[in-house]
């Protein structure tokens, strides 16, 4: 675990959290903590509720019991890109600047350009590759500099370099004390985590991680 900075007051407790779905009990008591200056992997089977408890973690769904702490501005990253297809890239940045009330975009495009799809702004998102998308969809969720990073599998269709430049952005702003929790399947990423949460049977077993 990282030392608290003081310039980032974020951080996500989940405490003893049910949620069920008609008669499918996905979760059964979960506790996830994620303090200042960590990053959190959860990992489990296809099923095992890791979309439930990251969408109960971001308010997106109530809980059956349970508690759920947040601190500081949150992103968040769905699995699926929640896009408009007839929008380009560029409007798509213009109607997050709004939402989150953005000076500028200037970090958006330092994000495009790390992200390897700089020249893509004109393009419709229904032109996009599925991995362009999905560089989009990440940028949606990082473009106002959120404290609280919650992330469901945001590399899915990466090429590798790109992957690399996305852990090489998530140690940074771990390192600059933010919160992150990310869904991975990968055991590849397992080296970037302070901890990881394998999900079994609807409760969440942590595992320390020495980096
Ligand atoms: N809106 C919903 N209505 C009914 N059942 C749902 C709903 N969302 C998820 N489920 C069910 O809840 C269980 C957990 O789903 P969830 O998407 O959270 O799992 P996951 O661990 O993220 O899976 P994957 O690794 O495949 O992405 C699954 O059995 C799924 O079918």
């Amino acid at each position: 675990m990282r030392t608290e900075s003081p310039r980032h007051q974020s951080r996500l407790r989940i405490s003893g959290v049910w949620k069920a779905y008609g008669r499918r009990q996905v979760l059964r008591g979960a506790d996830l903590d994620v303090p200042p200056g960590t990053l959190v992997g959860v990992v489990g089977e296809n099923g095992a509720g890791k979309s439930t408890l990251l969408r109960i973690a971001v308010g997106q769904l109530p809980p059956d019991r349970g508690t759920v702490v947040r601190t500081g501005a949150v992103g968040y990253c769905p699995q699926h890109a929640v896009l408009n297809d007839s929008f380009t890239v560029m409007q798509h940045l213009r109607l997050f600047q709004v939402a989150y009330r953005l000076p500028t975009l200037a970090r958006a495009h330092e994000l495009m350009e790390l992200l390897a799809f700089a020249d893509c702004g004109r393009q419709r998102s229904e032109e996009l590759s599925g991995g362009t998308r999905q560089k989009l969809n990440l940028l949606l969720a990082l473009m106002h500099d959120p404290h609280l990073l919650v992330l469901d599998e945001p590399y899915q269709g990466f090429d590798w370099d790109t992957h690399q430049r996305f852990w090489a952005l998530a140690d940074r702003l771990r390192d600059e004390g933010r919160s992150i929790v990310v869904v991975s399947h990968l055991l590849h990423d397992l080296r970037h985590f302070d901890a990881v949460g394998h999900l079994r049977e609807g409760r969440l077993d942590i595992e320390e991680l020495t980096r």
